[in-house]
Formats: C-alpha cells, sequence, structure tokens
C-alpha cells in the first residue's frame, strides 16, 4: 500500500529505538495507531488513562533513552501535559504526538467535540510549546518529514521531550519515505578548543588546591556519562559524594564513594566531606530547594560545574563542551590526590546495628526498610515514590549492578506505577521493586491493571501510614486524610477472571518476610504487599528535611510597600 505520514512516523520512531509505544486512542488519533500498529518494531501498550499513559512512557524513557506517547486531542493531551512536564524536569526525551481536527476546520469555523467549543484549536499547540524543546503541528502532508525530523532531532539533543501533533486526515495521506536516520541522532561533538581551553581552566582551578570533593547530580546519568565519570573519579583519587537524585549513577560499592550529600539528612558523613572540600567539582548537579533541604546546604565555596553540554568555573564559561568527552578528556590530565579520602577513613561512620524485629511484632519502617535492603540484588531497579520513600529508598544502600529510579525534581505522587510498568516492559531482564505510599499509590492505581495485563512481575511495597504523612511533617490539616482502601483486594479486582497479579496484606515482621517470599517467586503478573505502620512512623529525616523546606516555603514577601 501507499506511504503515509503514520507510516513515516512508525520508521523515525523505529529507528530511534523505541520499542513499545504508550497509547490512548481516541477519534482524532485512530488512523495513527492503526499505522504505528502496522509497523513490526513496534508493540502498542494501551494505558487505563493519559497520565497514567505519558508516566509511563516517562519511566520507559529512563529504561530505553527515549519514549512515545500518543493521545487524542485536548482531552487526552493535557491529561498527559503533565508526564509530559515529568519528562522536561527528569531530562527525559519523551515524545508526545497528539491526533488533532480535520485540516478543513478551521477555515469552516466549524465547534468540535472534545475542544473548549470554539473554532481555534491552536491553544494545545501553545501549550505545548511551554514544557517541550520543540513542538511541531503538521498543517500538510509534504511537511511532515521536515517537522516529525525536527522534533526528533532536537528531543535527542536536548534530552527533553518534544510534541507532534498530527491532525486526524493526515495521519493516512500520502508521504516520501525518511532518509539516513543519522540525520537525526548524530551528537554534537565538543568543539575542540573550547574543549581544551575548558581542561586547562580546570587544571588553573585544582592547581594547589587539597582538598577536591566530587558532587554528582542527576544530569550525570541523563547525559550517559556514567562510565566517564568514574574514568574522571579514579583519576582525581578523590571523594565522590552523590546528590538524593543522582542515587544509583555512580556504584555506592565504589571505594570512593562517600555517601548521599543532602546537608542535614546526608548519608555517610557525606556532608562532612563537601564541607571540608576547598574545590568541587559539580557534575550534572541541581540546586533545588529540595535537594539542599530549603536553601540551608548550598554549597559555599567557588564551583566548577561540569554540565551536559557547557563547564563553568569562577571567572569562565565555555559552551558546547560535553559532558563525557571533557570528563575522559579531563581523566588524562589531573592529578592523583587521595587526602578526601584519608580523611573520609577517620569520618567514616560504623554502619549502624539494624535490629531484626520479631515474627510477630507489628511492621514498622525500619523492619520493612531492614527487609527491602535483604531484597536488593545486581538485577534490582528500585523505584521510589514522593513520599517517605524518597527517605526510606534513599537510605539504602545499592549493591553493585542496582539501579535507582527517582523523581525528585517534578514529584508527582504516583509516578512510580505507570512508570516502573513502562520500565519494566523495556527491562524484562530486572526485577523492579517499587516503594510507594498510600497516597500515592491512589493517584495512579489503575496502572497496576496493564501490568497484570502485560504479565509484568512487579513487586510493589505499598507503605500504609493513612495518608500524606509527608504533607503533615511539613504542615498538617485534614487535607491529609484519605480515604483507607483494601489495597489486596483491590488487586483481586484487577485480575477478574484472567489476571495472576497477588494482593497481600503485611501487619508484621512475619507476615512481611512470607510476602517477600511470594513475591520473589511469582513470576506471572505483579505483587503488591500492603504494609500497614502507624502514622507517624517516618524517618527522622523526613521531620528535619521538612521542618526546613517548610520554613523555605513560609519566607515572608519582600516589603514591596517601600
Ligand atoms: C500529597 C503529597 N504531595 C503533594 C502532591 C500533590 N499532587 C501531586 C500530583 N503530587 C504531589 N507531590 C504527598 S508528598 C503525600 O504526602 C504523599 O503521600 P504518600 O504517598 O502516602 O506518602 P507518605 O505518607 O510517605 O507521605
Ligand atoms: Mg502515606
Amino acid at each position: 500500500g501507499k506511504f503515509t505520514v503514520g507510516d513515516y512516523l512508525a520508521e523515525r520512531l523505529a529507528q530511534v529505538g523505541v520499542r513499545h509505544h504508550f497509547v490512548v486512542p481516541g477519534d482524532y488519533n485512530l488512523i495513527l495507531l492503526d499505522k504505528l500498529q502496522a509497523h513490526p518494531d513496534l508493540k502498542e501498550v494501551g494505558c487505563a488513562n493519559e497520565l497514567n499513559c505519558s508516566l509511563a512512557a516517562e519511566g520507559y524513557a529512563r529504561a530505553n533513552g527515549i519514549s512515545a506517547c500518543v493521545v487524542t486531542y485536548s482531552v487526552g493531551a493535557l491529561s498527559a501535559f503533565n508526564g509530559t512536564g515529568s519528562a522536561y524536569a527528569e531530562n527525559l526525551p519523551l515524545v508526545l504526538i497528539s491526533g488533532s481536527p480535520n485540516t478543513n476546520d478551521p477555515s469552516q469555523y466549524h465547534i468540535l467535540h472534545h475542544t473548549l467549543g470554539h473554532p481555534d484549536y491552536t491553544y494545545q499547540y501553545e501549550m505545548a510549546k511551554k514544557i517541550t524543546c520543540c513542538a511541531v503541528a503538521i498543517p500538510r502532508a509534504i511537511d511532515a518529514p521536515r517537522l516529525i525530523d525536527r522534533a526528533l532531532r532536537a528531543a535527542i539533543l536536548a534530552r527533553k521531550p518534544c510534541y507532534i501533533e498530527i491532525p486526524t486526515n493526515l495521519a493516512g495521506a500520502t508521504c516520501v519515505r525518511p532518509g539516513p536516520i543519522s540525520a537525526i541522532t548524530d551528537p554534537i561533538t565538543s568543539d575542540k578548543s573550547a574543549l581544551e581551553a575548558a581542561a586547562k581552566c580546570a587544571a588553573e582551578y585544582l592547581d594547589g588546591k587539597l582538598k577536591p570533593v566530587i558532587l554528582v547530580g542527576p544530569k550525570a546519568g541523563r547525559a550517559g556519562s556514567e562510565k566517564e565519570l568514574i574514568e574522571f573519579a579514579e583519576a582525581m583519587g578523590c571523594a565522590v559524594a552523590l546528590q538524593p537524585a543522582a542515587k544509583g549513577m555512580f556504584p555506592e560499592d565504589h571505594k570512593q564513594f562517600v555517601g548521599i550529600f543532602w546537608g542535614q539528612v546526608s548519608s555517610d558523613a557525606a556532608d562532612a566531606m563537601v564541607h571540608w572540600a576547598d574545590a568541587m567539582i559539580c557534575v550534572g548537579a541541581v540546586f533545588n530547594d529540595y535537594s539542599t533541604v530549603g536553601w540551608t546546604a548550598v554549597p559555599n565555596i567557588p564551583l566548577m560545574t561540569v554540565d551536559m553540554d557547557h563547564v563553568t568555573f569562577p571567572g569562565a564559561h565555555f559552551s558546547r563542551v560535553r559532558m563525557c568527552e571533557f570528563l575522559s578528556h579531563l581523566a588524562t590530565q589531573v592529578t592523583f590526590n587521595d587526602s578526601t579520602m584519608i580523611e573520609y577513613k577517620r569520618l567514616k561512620p560504623d554502619p549502624p546495628h539494624v535490629h531484626t524485629a520479631e515474627r510477630e511484632e507489628p511492621l514498622s519502617r525500619k523492619e520493612i526498610s531492614r527487609q527491602v535492603q535483604e531484597m536488593l540484588t545486581d538485577k534490582t531497579s528500585l523505584f521510589v515514590d514522593t513520599g517517605d520513600s524518597w527517605f526510606n529508598g534513599i537510605q539504602l544502600k545499592l549493591p553493585p549492578g542496582a539501579k535507582f529510579e527517582i523523581e525528585m525534581q517534578w514529584g508527582h505522587i504516583g509516578w512510580s506505577i505507570p512508570a516502573a510498568f513502562g520500565y519494566a516492559l523495556r527491562h524484562p531482564d530486572r526485577h523492579t521493586i517499587v516503594l510507594v505510599g498510600d497516597g500515592s499509590f491512589q493517584v495512579t492505581a489503575q496502572e497496576v491493571s496493564q501490568m497484570v495485563r502485560f504479565k509484568v512481575p512487579i513487586t510493589i511495597m505499598l507503605i500504609n501510614n493513612r495518608g500524606y504523612t509527608i504533607e503533615v511533617e511539613i504542615h498538617d490539616g485534614s487535607y491529609n486524610k484519605i480515604k483507607n482502601w483494601d489495597y489486596a483486594m483491590l488487586v483481586e479486582a484487577f485480575n477478574s477472571t484472567d489476571g495472576h497479579a497477588k494482593g497481600l496484606l503485611a501487619n508484621t515482621a512475619g507476615e512481611l518476610a512470607d510476602a517477600i517470599k511470594v513475591a520473589e517467586s511469582h513470576k506471572e503478573g505483579p505483587t503488591l504487599i500492603e504494609c500497614t505502620i502507624d502514622q507517624d512512623d517516618c524517618s527522622k529525616e523526613l521531620i528535619t528535611w521538612g521542618h526546613y523546606v517548610a520554613a523555605a516555603n513560609a519566607r515572608p514577601p519582600r516589603n514591596m510597600s517601600v
């Protein structure tokens, strides 16, 4: 048959590495879905709603490097904007694709369904521009190759989402076949002179410094620089601290790992090392209100920062220097200096004694963490949702090979359920485990039914503390209470007559241990374990962190009258 706009998009998505595309159908995108479905390399994954569809694509992009979410106009896309915002905040190239009205409708001033009820349908495209690095609306079939290629290349280079809007009557319109994919995927390498000048500046910055420390942030992983980071760190010989959102991006069993730097809620004396440093090399770091504990933990020495495509020093900036190329170049230039590791050996706290609860003891947060720690292997990918799960997850020690996924910049409660689903489809080889609170779970619970449908054996540790405990610790009120569900029963409901999920309840340490054994041998579908703990049984880190974040939120408005 004829080659169409939809076929062009399908071929390009397959060429950039997409193997599953996440969809919710609607009459503006049905022809497009047919074309995507027809591509041999693409597997269509239906989701229960467009918020979850976009969050599943966000999680898929973490596993695959790029993802696609296909929704219908307005009623679909406006929900998918939330997962797209997450992809923007988290530096993930999610391709948001939306069907849109027939190209004849605007000039006929037609009032159409799913729209705001007036004949101007450009509002979605205008909104999409704000939350993507490139937004295109295809006006004619002949423009499709140029605009689709532009959006895909922009997303791949910037590691940000892009938006492609395809009118319902263009998806099946005739289109030329795509040219070489290298035109889309070839990276922009560092400018040679900028790279050399930046390396020279680094030598000057480090010259004479006695106690350099490397601080790793979340963009180090997103830039695909984990290998070069290890090379650089080993050439330096110095302490390596990680921001919480970067957990898992540098091996925690590495001899130079000194813990998570998170101000007063740091782990393993990482804060002492950062405060002791006389030089700090920030690699992909993001200093926001949460990672600086309400601005109480902002480094106060001059920094050298290595970002995804530029490098800065006190008094210098170099554009078009790619992080991975700069780090591996520096690794051949720097002088080995392990003074910080010698000091760390003096400071490193002894591992805390962890109490093992008796089987009949009521479950506590500490006992859950102890048992989850024992679940972690080199095959584990651990997702931690917004809530005390952040703190419990970040305090866990990752064994070699274990991976960690967190959404600390966007922080959408419930993200972990669809995101883990999308991730696990791309990584069936890994054991995906989710740490999620009861409040978060209630936001996106429907996607457990997709885990049942696609037989994805994810283990969901649902921490039921009867409400929004993070919010309770920041600022309490009746709004932090939620209606309790029978979570184990809910999973049975998703099974209906043809599902194989397991829903288990653990009120005691023994029941949790037994439930984890069931989960580890259950491969036919997800296992949800509801772990009940007291509402105020939260980590000490959450209470400290919540106190400072609440203070930052409460800063009075500057006196504007003078
Ligand atoms: C309501 C909200 N944040 C505000 C919020 C509201 N809506 C969205 C989409 N995202 C958000 N972060 C948060 S962190 C709750 O404490 C989460 O509760 P839960 O999942 O139960 O975890 P904890 O009990 O450990 O806090
Ligand atoms: Mg809760």
